[in-house]
């Protein structure tokens, strides 16, 4: 039998363009043993990419704000601080960088994501200000609430499966995947990783992207 999985979505299941590489469904497919995706996207993207692939929705969204297995469904953090820290940061003239129709925080519910053409140097004076955290995934930045991570819903999913978090091999590829290495037996930085991530993991791989993860998953598979 494999090991249990958490994988993050950007720049671990997709292309360089954002696109989620098509290998990913057959390696699912072929996973003798559970998958939690563990993503900073918000609460449906993870729970869609697992009903579409055809797994149970075992799911960390939102950075560990949101907690989901098929039977249960669990919250976490502060996500009206983190609309004062956008008000604010607006008030003081900062630009989110979505449009109106904002697909990315339209259905968060734990905190909130801001483009990475935003003013990084503003947002992270105005979310000191209201004791937030932003977290740089090179995807977005997101304000979150210090202590909600990845790795704390990798543990929650991971009892509730009856196994011991150290079981699981993680494999990601920025500052929001070090928490869940942290708390995972075993753990691959694809080599298009940041250096947060790259100095977490127990293993640098060579490759980048899903040529990286399917690389981890072949080092890994029984
Ligand atoms: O939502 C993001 O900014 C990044 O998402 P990820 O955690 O799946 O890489
Ligand atoms: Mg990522």
């Amino acid at each position: 039998m494999s090991p249990p999985l958490a994988l993050d979505i950007d720049g671990t299941l997709t292309t360089p363009d954002g696109s989620l590489d098509p290998r990913l469904f057959d390696a699912l497919a072929a996973w003798d043993a559970p998958v939690v995706v563990a993503t900073g996207k918000s609460f449906p993207y993870p729970v869609a990419l697992c009903h579409f692939a055809g797994l149970p929705e075992r799911v960390v969204a939102e950075n560990g704000g949101v907690v989901c297995t098929p039977d249960t469904v669990r919250f976490a953090g502060d996500r009206e601080r983190a609309t004062r820290v956008i008000e604010t940061f607006e008030s003081r003239g900062g630009n989110v960088g979505w449009s109106d129709a904002d697909l990315v925080n339209r259905w968060r519910e734990t905190e909130l994501a801001v483009s990475m053409d935003a003013n990084e140097t503003l947002l992270r004076e105005v979310a000191a200000e209201f004791d937030m955290e932003v977290v740089d995934t090179g995807y977005a930045y997101h304000v979150k609430t210090p202590g909600v991570e990845k790795g704390e819903g990798l543990e929650l999913v991971a009892e509730e499966l009856g196994y011991d978090p150290d079981e699981f091999v993680a494999v990601g590829d920025s500052e929001n995947d070090a928490s869940t290495f942290a708390v995972a037996g075993r753990s691959f930085a694809v080599a298009n990783a940041d250096d947060i991530a790259k100095a977490a993991a127990d293993v640098v791989l060579a490759e980048g992207y899903m040529d990286g993860t399917l690389a981890a998953l072949d080092a890994v598979r029984d």
